[in-house]
């Protein structure tokens, strides 16, 4: 793994009964980068992120991911490497009887921090994102942009190193899909690399970065302005 890759794919493959999906791929993502990931319905963008929190394990091939080989990965060292991850998922979803506060302190908690460290973090990501005072409400009261930057701050809590993101602007409308853009911006700003899975292309435009198109089990770098 070179000195500056954060994810490092060597010659992955993956196949469903007999239908490959990504076949002998390379991929690598650098400290820092903003990568985006395209492609059609049914490419395999979401068997590409399962592979790095290994929710799925290739037919071959190597993933590297914060240092981590995760193909020979102990399963009881897999909540140490999903910690290194921040997940920005659709299904991920917040828990709705809990408050905004108890939905962030909740992943912290599981790792067993202090209650004094807790509630200084807590505070701090929920300010980042900007809902330092949403904190006390259900996630039913917020907007869904809100809901989306709450799951950003759940994501931020643990200091990740990488941050996954699938289709976080999806259901938003344009005003709150800008907010989250600027905020995986600023995040991205700060050290973190982002790989962010989308079919806004809008949004790719808007903030162009990187973009790697998914297809027939390969990627290919397209330029994101000429979607
Ligand atoms: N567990 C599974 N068993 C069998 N086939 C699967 C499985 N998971 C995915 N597939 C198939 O593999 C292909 C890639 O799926 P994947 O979900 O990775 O694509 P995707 O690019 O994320 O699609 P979408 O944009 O619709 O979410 C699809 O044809 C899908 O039907």
């Amino acid at each position: 793994m070179s000195q500056h890759s954060v994810i490092e794919f060597q010659n992955v493959s993956v196949s469903y009964s007999h239908r490959t999906v990504l076949d002998d791929l390379d991929f690598n993502l650098e400290n820092g980068d903003f990568t985006y990931l395209i492609g059609e319905t049914g490419a395999g963008k979401s068997s590409f992120l399962r592979l790095i929190y290994r929710d799925l394990l290739p037919d071959s091939g190597s993933v590297k991911v914060a240092g981590l080989e995760v193909t020979s990965l102990k399963d009881k060292k897999v909540p140490h490497l999903r910690r290194r991850l921040g997940i920005v998922f659709q299904d991920f979803q917040l828990l709705p009887d809990r408050t905004v506060y108890e939905n962030v302190a909740f992943s912290l908690k599981v790792t067993g921090e202090k209650n004094s460290y807790i509630k200084q973090r807590v505070l701090e990501v929920l300010g980042m994102v900007g809902l330092s005072h949403k904190r006390k409400n259900m996630p039913e009261d917020l907007s869904g942009g809100e809901q989306q930057r709450v799951v950003i701050a759940r994501a931020l809590a643990n200091e990740p190193r990488i941050m996954l993101a699938d289709e976080p602007t999806g259901n938003l409308d344009p005003g709150a899909s800008a907010e989250i853009m600027e905020l995986l911006k600023q995040i991205n700003n700060r050290g973190m690399a982002v790989l962010m899975v989308t079919h806004d292309y809008d949004t790719v435009k808007e903030y162009p970065r990187r973009t790697l198109k998914l297809q027939d089990g390969k990627t290919k770098e397209v330029d994101p302005k000429n979607l």
